[in-house]
């Protein structure tokens, strides 16, 4: 049976854990103090909460960041040095030079590695293979309803309230996207990474009265031909900022860990 280290513990990670494939349990969740004893409470005491990763009891077979920006600055690197590789949901993490730096420096330390997680969009597979052969232009835009970008800097740019029309609020790179909206432009990041780099493409982010979907859109061009990917996947319940589809990457990347076959 292999087991499971969750850094983090919020609506991502509580889907993620209904679906758990076979042959895999949580061992441990790497919570914050304040969130410490609610998450005990709600996983029961086969697991062990801890709020540093140093205080694990074991070895983790894998370990699943599904805690935002702050946690993998927290804990990130802790994971990596130990020699454990880390799978990461919140890519846009790595659009901070310094956090980044410190993360590869780790990893070399531990040699271990650290996986991108697709998340809420498809093609990085595509997208990743093309840019082998020579990449030309790749842009992203983001679409998705007002109560979705609440909590974000878009607050502050756009009056979400009154908004009547689908409205561009946001144009940049992909690091510019990832530092200003941590929880809402991590697809930035990896498209990016995949590609021409988090400098390397324009990202566009759309606040849409219309929409009940997370919409995102790749267009991508190159030796290998055009890509052109539109997602529009469902909110989670619990997190109307989080796509169910991040979700079941994360879901994706445990069935790898114990698959004989791995897609
Ligand atoms: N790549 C992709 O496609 C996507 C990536 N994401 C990323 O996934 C993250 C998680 O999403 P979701 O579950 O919906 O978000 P939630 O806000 O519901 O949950 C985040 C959890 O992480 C915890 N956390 C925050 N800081 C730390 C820390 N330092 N140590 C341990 N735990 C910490 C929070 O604890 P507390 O409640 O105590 O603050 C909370 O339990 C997002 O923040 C975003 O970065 C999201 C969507 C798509
Ligand atoms: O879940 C989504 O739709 C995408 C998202 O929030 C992100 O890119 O961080």
């Amino acid at each position: 049976m292999k087991r499971l280290m969750m850094i983090g513990f919020g609506a991502m990670a509580e889907e993620v854990l209904k679906l758990l494939p076979e042959g895999m349990v949580l061992g441990w969740v790497v919570a914050t103090e304040r969130s410490r004893d609610r998450i005990a409470r709600q996983v029961g005491n086969q697991v062990q909460v801890i709020t540093a990763v140093a205080a694990c009891d074991g070895r983790p077979d894998l370990v699943l960041e599904c805690a935002g920006q702050a946690g993998v600055r927290a804990h990130g690197a802790a994971v990596l040095q130990r020699g454990w590789d880390l799978m990461m949901i919140s890519i846009g993490a790595l659009a901070d030079r310094q956090l980044a730096d410190q993360l590869y420096a780790a990893a070399a330390i531990g040699k271990a590695r650290l996986h991108a997680l697709p998340g809420a969009i498809a093609g990085i597979d595509g997208l990743a293979a093309a840019r082998e052969g020579g990449l030309h232009q790749v842009t992203y835009t983001c679409r998705k309803n007002p109560q979705s970008w609440r909590g974000s800097p878009a607050e502050s740019m756009i009056d979400l309230a009154t908004i009547k029309q689908p409205q561009v609020f946001f144009e940049g790179t992909a690091r510019q996207a990832a530092l200003t909206f941590p929880a809402n432009a991590n697809v930035a990041a990896t498209i990016a990474l995949a590609s021409l780099g988090l400098d390397g493409i324009r990202v566009q982010l759309v606040v849409d009265p219309f929409t009940t979907t997370n919409q995102h859109q790749i267009e991508a061009y190159g030796r290998f031909g055009e890509m052109s990917i539109q997602l529009c996947g469902k909110p989670l319940d619990n997190n109307p900022k989080t796509s169910t589809l991040a979700a079941l990457s994360v879901v994706r990347a445990c069935r790898q860990s114990v698959s004989t076959l791995v897609i």
